[in-house]
C-alpha cells in the first residue's frame, strides 16, 4: 500500500534531500504515479524574481515535478520562505519574521488531507536543526507521524552520521522506510560501500545514488 505522506529528513545538510526527493518525485511520475512534492520550509531561497532563485530547493522541485516557476507555484510549494542560508529560525530574525510549529504542522496536514496520491515533504537541514526557536525538525517529524526516508551522504562519517538518525528515528517511533545514500563530491569510498555500512545496522533498506544518478527502481518501490 503506498504510503499516502513520506517526510524526507536528512543526516545533515547539504547532503542530497532535494537530489534525491527530485530523482524521486521524477521516477514516480514516470511510473504514472500521483505525486506531489513540498518543501514547506526553506531557507536559503532568493526572491523568484533574483537569477539565484533558480538554484533554490523550491524551484529544483518545481522543474521535477514539471510546474512553471511562478509566484503561485513557489508560494504552494514553500510557503516559509527566508533568503539567508542559515538556520531556519535565524533566518527568520533576520526578517523580523517567527514561524510557529503548530502553524507549519497544519499546513502539512492539510496538504496531506487535499493531496490525491503520495505527498513528499522534504524537511530542513538534518534531523535535529531547528525549525523554530523551540522546535527542532524532529519535533515537526513526530507532529505529523509520517514514516522518514532518510538520505545520507557518502563523505568520511556520513556512516556515523546516518546511523545516528537512524537510531534516534527509532527511539522516537518514527518508520523509517529507507535510508539513500547520495553520492558526496570527492568521498574517499564508493557510495555502494557506505551504503552497505549503514545497512548492517540501519534495520531499514538502504539504497544508494551515485553522481548524477536518477533514482533508483528499488527506493521507488519503497514508497
Ligand atoms: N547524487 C548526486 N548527484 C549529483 N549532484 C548531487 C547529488 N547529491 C547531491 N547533489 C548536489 O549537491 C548539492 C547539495 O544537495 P541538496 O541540495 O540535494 O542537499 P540538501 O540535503 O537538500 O540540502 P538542504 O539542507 O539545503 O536542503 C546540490 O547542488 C545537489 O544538486
Ligand atoms: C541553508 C541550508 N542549506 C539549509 N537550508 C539550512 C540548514 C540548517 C542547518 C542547521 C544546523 O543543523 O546547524
Ligand atoms: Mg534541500
Amino acid at each position: 500500500m503506498p504510503a499516502r505522506a513520506l517526510f524526507i529528513a536528512g543526516a545533515g545538510t547539504e547532503i542530497g534531500k532535494t537530489y534525491v526527493t527530485a530523482a524521486l518525485t521524477r521516477r514516480l511520475q514516470a511510473q504514472g504515479r500521483a505525486v506531489r512534492t513540498v518543501k514547506p520550509l526553506a531557507s536559503g531561497v532568493p526572491p523568484l524574481s533574483d537569477p539565484g532563485f533558480i538554484e533554490s530547493d523550491t524551484a529544483r522541485l518545481l522543474d521535477a515535478q514539471g510546474l512553471a516557476l511562478d509566484e503561485e507555484a513557489v508560494e504552494a510549494c514553500s510557503p516559509w520562505r527566508f533568503s539567508a542560508p542559515l538556520s531556519p529560525d535565524q533566518a527568520a530574525v533576520l526578517e523580523g519574521r517567527s514561524l510557529d510549529l503548530a502553524d507549519l504542522v497544519g499546513w502539512c496536514r492539510d496538504e496531506i488531507a487535499r493531496t490525491d496520491g503520495t505527498l513528499l515533504i522534504e524537511g530542513v537541514g538534518g534531523l535535529m536543526s531547528p525549525v523554530t526557536e523551540a522546535a527542532t525538525g524532529l519535533d515537526w517529524l513526530r507532529a505529523l507521524g509520517l514514516p522518514a526516508l532518510l538520505v545520507s551522504g557518502s563523505y568520511l562519517g556520513a556512516i556515523s552520521h546516518a546511523l545516528t538518525a537512524c537510531e534516534t528515528l527509532r527511539f522516537h517511533g518514527v518508520t523509517l522506510r529507507a535510508v539513500a545514500v547520495s553520492e558526496s563530491p570527492g568521498a574517499p569510498a564508493p557510495a555502494a560501500t557506505v551504503a552497505a555500512a549503514i545497512a548492517r545496522h540501519a534495520g531499514a533498506p538502504v539504497v544508494y545514488l551515485r553522481r548524477g544518478d536518477a533514482c533508483p527502481d528499488e527506493l521507488a518501490a519503497l514508497i
